[in-house]
């Protein structure tokens, strides 16, 4: 005979298969109803049309959430074989064929299903103002052939523009922050400063501007629900390349046939083409009347004196504001931390000077060593190195100090408050995903909602609760329950 178990009455086995049931649906229901999709992104692809070169940028973020709170990041970069855009002037068909290698790379790197809505936009800087200034019609030729190519792309082709020096500068500011995460969390934010070839900006929030002082430099943003002053400059014609034009310029004002420059190494010598140094509008103005084709261009290596020629570049007397950087250019009190990208960076990592904790004067003594290494040692210790930039690493160097210390008066203090920097978070530092970010408005002007708990949270809350309403449930059949008795039930 069999001792039969009260619980193993037809009723308790039907409530219980019932409450699993019906705990295993809750759960499931809430776990599929609020699980984040399957990660698919959306795509955003910027070119940045620079005076040196172009660069095209992939960006992508969760598709879920392109309404303002997923992280836009950069997933490729293509550089564009050649040179800038504005160097096509007098064949502009060229400047549209340079774009197609990186515009195939894309159409692979891009989904196809994703192709038709993937916003496509290029951004030209300081190399097109400089040629829209020289001559507008060629300016408007060489936008029509990369348009023209950009079109026939499978992406949504937004347009090509030239960004102001403002833009320029604001766009950077807002990637560096973005990508810092300051502004979502509202932190103090970092000041941008970019180095071009052509031209460069800097871009600040200091306590004691809001824009009245000098309202061409201020910019307000409102972003995640906080306000911004922002100050921002852009310096066309204090690019690198510009500045060693306006050098070079200063330097043969005479009209000679030869000069020996201390911003070049000893031994480094090349004949240069007077017409190809001033056609620039940066230093054309200055032609010297009568001057041979050429001049023999040779190196001293001095940066002591090299310093002077820098200087000989900036205007530092004049100023009709309380205070100014250079050229009667109003500048508030510098203030917080500084990230410094593009041609900063490329020029103090060959240096091995990222490392801003190196005193000042540290970097005043690299630099005059740099510049009294003999071109041949320094080929030879650089055996990497593209010409084009040794060559002018003493100059740049001696520029970039100069520019930060005389320029923005940036002090043994403060200097230790400059970042070098190329990538923050695996993105490039620069204008263009700030420019992407606001035309496709990605930063909302208010913070957005935050959920009340995270997924993870909310599933573990429901299942608990489940739980207790299913014993609840049991408990109150406990009149149904079958009742023991004392004697056992023989069957
Ligand atoms: N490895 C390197 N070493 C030194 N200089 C470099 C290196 N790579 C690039 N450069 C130079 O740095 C400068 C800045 O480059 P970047 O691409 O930021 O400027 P750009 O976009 O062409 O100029 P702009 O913004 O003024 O139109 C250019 O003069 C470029 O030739």
């Amino acid at each position: 005979m069999k001792e039969r178990n009260p619980w193993h009455t037809p009723l308790t086995i039907i409530i219980a298969v019932i409450g699993v049931i019906a705990i295993v649906a809750l759960v499931t229901i809430a776990v599929l109803q609020n699980k984040p999709l399957i990660p698919k992104y959306k795509y955003g692809i910027v070119l940045d049309a620079g005076s040196s070169h172009t660069a095209m940028y992939i960006y992508e973020w969760p598709a879920e959430k392109d309404n303002n709170t997923g992280r836009v990041e950069q997933t490729h970069c293509c550089k564009v074989s050649g040179s800038g855009i504005s160097d096509y002037a007098s064949d502009p068909k060229l400047a549209g064929e340079s774009l197609k290698a990186c515009m195939r790379d894309a159409e692979r790197f891009v989904p196809s299903e994703r192709h038709e809505e993937t916003p496509l936009y290029l951004g030209a800087t300081a190399g097109m103002r400089l040629l829209n200034i020289k001559d507008s019609a060629a300016s408007d030729r060489v936008f029509q052939a990369v348009s023209e190519s950009l079109q026939k792309s499978p992406f949504s082709f937004q347009g090509a523009r030239i960004l102001s020096g403002q833009e320029e500068g604001a766009f950077g500011w807002v990637t560096v922050n973005y990508l810092d995460d300051r502004l979502e969390q509202g932190l103090e934010t970092t000041g941008a400063l970019d180095l071009g070839g052509a031209s460069t900006q800097i871009s600040f929030i200091s306590d004691s501007f809001d824009g009245s002082e000098s309202p061409s430099n201020y910019v307000a943003f409102r972003l995640y629900g906080n306000d911004y002053n922002l100050y921002t400059h852009s310096f066309l014609c204090y690019g690198k390349d510009q500045a060693l034009r306006m050098a070079l310029a200063h330097q043969t004002q005479s009209g000679p046939g030869s000069i020996v420059d201390p911003c070049f190494n000893n031994g480094y010598s090349a004949v240069k083409n007077y017409s190809v140094l001033y056609e620039s509008p940066c230093v054309s103005g200055r032609k010297p009347s009568s001057a041979p084709q050429t001049f023999t261009h040779t190196g001293k290596g001095n940066f002591y004196e090299c310093q002077e020629v820098v200087k000989s570049i900036f205007n530092f007397t004049e100023c009709k504001y309380s205070q100014c950087s250079f050229n009667g250019i109003f500048q508030p009190t510098l203030q917080g931390t500084y990230g410094a990208f593009s041609a900063y960076y490329f020029v103090m990592k060959f240096l091995n000077l990222t490392d801003t904790s190196v005193p000042l004067q540290s970097v005043k003594e690299a630099l005059a060593r740099l510049c009294a290494t003999p071109f041949d040692t320094l080929k030879k210790q650089h055996p990497e190195v593209k010409l084009k930039f040794l060559n002018e690493y003493c100059f740049s160097g001696t520029y970039i100090f100069t520019l930060l210390t005389e320029g923005y008066n940036f002090t043994s203090r403060t200097f230790s408050d400059i970042k070098f920097i190329k990538k923050i978070k695996g993105s490039d530092a620069g204008w263009t995903l700030g420019y992407m970010l606001n035309l496709t408005n990605m930063i909302p002007a208010e913070a957005p909602d935050t959920p009340l708990l995270p997924h993870a949270g909310y599933v573990s809350v429901i299942t608990v609760i489940a739980l207790v309403l299913f014993v609840l449930f049991i408990l109150s059949l406990r009149p149904l329950w079958p009742r023991c008795s004392q004697k056992p039930q023989i069957v």
